[in-house]
């Protein structure tokens, strides 16, 4: 039988290593902004990082770029070593052959569009292209990304979803194998953010580049990225599609994070295979469990989405199912939010299309045990 030879897989655009990043605070103590971060982004990847304010993301972002020195760890791309806290590497960010796209646009604003756009060709150290060329590659790029008219207007001439054009522009005029973005939509409004969000990823697919985005925007996240690492207190706490992450995150930091939960705490009281049976102070809900080792007495979090709940003024037949009262009934257009008050708990259940009720209708929630998601009650 012939053997056909293995073929190696290729490097990772971006490896990422162990990296660990401290900072000191004015006070004397330190930070953790990442801890023990390890991570690939494969040729092709949208990877967004996820998470609150302060998880460490920009931190991670910025030792990717060389803008920050980490204290361990390492960084290669495409298999070359860019960072080496052992071997003492630490090669400058306008020789690591990435570009970056920042919030603050970070465009000279002196300078005209296209001058902005070919900065980089003429600042970059190997470059010894001519002036026709590289204004060629620049228009170019202008026209990516749909304002070619507006190559000789000054940057502070235009308007904020222009000047982010520009930024990306300038971002892709390298042709760097991968691009590093930072919150680049959140100074944008919120018809020109949905806009470029759309023509961002159909640019990545057609010139072919590796992203790297950060966002607290969890439906940003979720619209972009291929992968999705969600990040709490300086690590990567789960790293997978979108889809994995809404349906199976891996605790309930996550689970709360991405998208919207109801959430009752309690004790489980049986377990039966995948299937657990809680104790809350909501009353017994019966869920699947999800990550984590759960037994009989441990403390968790029964999770559940408001797009699973169905409400009804009769009393349904369902295991789980609570009886409450409207607090606020809320059009959102493709849907309604109900807010059901139950004692000093508050459910939320969305119901396709309008379903206004009256504050203080007395209605049940009922959600399947399928949809319901048994989750170890400390991580969050
Ligand atoms: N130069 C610095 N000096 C001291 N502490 C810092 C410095 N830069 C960041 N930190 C701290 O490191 C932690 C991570 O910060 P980082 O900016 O990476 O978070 P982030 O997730 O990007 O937050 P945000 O979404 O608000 O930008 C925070 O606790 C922050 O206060």
């Amino acid at each position: 039988m012939d053997v056909l030879p293995k073929r190696d897989k290729p490097d990772p655009v971006v490896r990422v290593s162990g990296l660990a990043k401290r900072f000191r605070r004015r006070d004397g103590s330190t930070v953790p902004a990442i801890d023990q971060v390890s991570f690939d982004v494969e040729p092709g990847d949208f990877v967004v990082l996820l998470g609150p304010s302060g998880c460490g993301k920009t931190t991670l972002l910025r030792s990717i770029a060389g803008l920050e020195t980490p204290d361990e760890g390492s960084i290669s791309f495409g298999g070359t070593v860019r960072f080496c806290s052992a071997s003492r590497i630490n090669v400058p960010p306008e020789r690591r052959g990435v570009s970056m796209v920042f919030q603050s646009y970070a465009l000279w604003p002196h300078m005209t569009a296209l001058s902005n756009v070919a900065y980089p060709l003429q600042s970059r150290a190997d470059s010894r292209r001519d002036k026709a060329e590289i204004a060629r590659r620049a228009r170019a790029a202008l026209k990516l990304v749909g304002i070619a008219e507006l190559e000789g207007q000054y940057a502070a001439q235009l308007s904020g979803g222009q000047q982010q054009r520009v930024a990306l522009a300038r971002a892709l005029v390298s042709n760097d194998s991968l691009v590093l973005f930072d919150e680049p939509l959140s100074n944008v409004d919120a018809k020109v953010r949905e806009q470029l969000r759309i023509e961002l990823l159909t640019l990545q697919r057609e010139l072919g580049f590796a992203a790297l985005f950060v966002t607290h925007d969890q439906a940003e996240a979720m619209q972009l990225g291929n992968r999705i690492a969600v990040l709490q207190a300086g690590r990567i706490v789960q790293l997978a599609s979108p889809l994995e992450v809404y349906t199976r995150p891996a605790n309930r930091y996550v689970a709360s994070f991405v998208g919207t939960m109801n959430e009752a705490l309690g004790k489980v009281t049986a377990i039966k295979a995948d299937t657990a049976v809680v104790d809350t102070d909501l009353g017994t809900v019966t869920g699947r469990l999800g990550a984590g080792r759960i037994g009989v007495g441990d403390r968790v979090a029964a999770m559940w989405r408001p797009e699973n709940c169905t409400l009804s003024t009769c009393d349904p037949v369902a295991a789980n199912r609570f009886r409450g009262r409207v607090r606020a009934s809320l059009f959102v257009g493709p849907y309604t939010e109900q807010v059901v008050g139950i004692g000093d708990r508050e459910l939320r259940v969305q119901v396709p299309g309008a379903g206004l009720l009256d504050a203080g209708s007395d209605v049940w929630v009922e959600v399947s045990e399928v949809d319901v998601l048994v989750l170890p009650a400390e991580d969050a």
